[in-house]
C-alpha cells in the first residue's frame, strides 16, 4: 500500500489509539490475530524511540512474518492458535505481563455463526488478559490450558477486542466492567459501513484477584 501499511486494518487501530491512547511509549504489547501485520506496524510506531524500550508479540494461527524492517528488533511473531496458547509461552516472553492486549482475531465469516465465533475469540483474548472464563467457553479454556491464571495484562493496562454485534455481546461488555475501570464500545470509520463489527475497549485493568 502507498501508506506503507500492509493492510487498511492499520487505520482501525490508529483510530482507536487516537481516541483512547491504549499504547504508550515503551509499552509491552500482545497482538492476537496479527497477520498480515498492519497492527504490528502501528503498535511498533507507538512505542517511541528504541531507547524507550517496548516490544510487541504478534500471534496468528496463520504463518506470519514481521512486516516492517524498522520493527525487526522490537517485534516478535509466533504461529499459534490463541485458544490453545500455553500460558508458559506468554510468561516467558513477558514475565511482568503486558501493558496492552489487542485482538483483531476473526475466523472465516460465513455470516451464520459470526457473533458466536467473535465472542469465542474475544473471550479467548479476555481470558489471556484477565483470566476471565465465562460460561460458554470459559471452562473449555481452563481445560485446554490446564490451570487457572489471573491474566497477563498488568493492572492499569488496556485491552481491545473485535466483536460482532448480536446475541450475547451486551453480557460480554457487562462482564468486562468487572475487570476494567472504563469500558467503551467503538465503531471505527475504517470498518465497512454495513459491518456489525465494533471494538470493545477496556481501560485501566483493575488489580487481579488473588488465586485461592
Ligand atoms: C482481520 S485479520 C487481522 C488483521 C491484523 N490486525 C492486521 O492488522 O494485519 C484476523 C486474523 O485473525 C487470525 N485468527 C483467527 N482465529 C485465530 C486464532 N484462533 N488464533 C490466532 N489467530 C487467529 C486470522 O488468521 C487472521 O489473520
Amino acid at each position: 500500500m502507498k501508506s506503507g501499511y500492509v493492510s487498511r486494518a492499520a487505520y482501525k487501530l490508529l483510530e482507536i489509539q487516537e481516541k483512547h491512547k491504549i499504547i504508550r511509549p515503551g509499552s509491552t504489547v500482545l497482538d492476537l490475530g496479527c497477520s498480515p501485520g498492519a497492527w504490528l506496524q502501528v503498535a511498533c510506531q507507538q512505542l517511541g524511540p528504541p531507547e524507550r524500550g517496548g516490544t510487541v508479540l504478534g500471534v496468528d494461527i496463520q504463518p506470519v512474518v514481521v512486516p516492517d524492517r524498522h520493527c525487526d528488533s522490537r517485534v516478535r511473531v509466533m504461529q499459534a492458535d490463541a485458544r490453545t496458547l500455553p500460558p508458559s509461552v506468554l510468561h516467558e516472553y513477558a514475565p511482568g505481563g503486558f501493558d496492552t492486549v489487542l485482538s483483531d482475531m476473526l475466523q472465516f465469516t460465513s455470516g451464520v455463526n459470526d457473533v458466536e465465533l467473535s465472542l469465542e475469540l474475544a473471550g479467548t483474548a479476555m481470558h489471556i488478559a484477565t483470566g476471565y472464563h465465562f460460561d460458554l467457553y470459559g471452562e473449555a479454556l481452563v481445560q485446554r490450558v490446564g490451570f487457572r491464571h489471573t491474566g497477563f495484562l498488568r493492572p492499569g493496562g488496556a485491552l481491545v477486542m473485535k466483536v460482532y454485534e448480536g446475541a450475547g455481546t451486551n453480557e460480554f461488555i457487562r462482564d468486562m466492567q468487572k475487570y476494567f475501570t472504563k469500558v467503551a464500545r467503538m465503531r471505527v470509520d475504517a470498518s465497512r459501513s454495513m459491518s456489525r463489527e465494533f471494538y470493545a475497549v477496556g481501560l485501566g485493568r483493575k488489580p487481579p484477584p488473588k488465586l485461592s
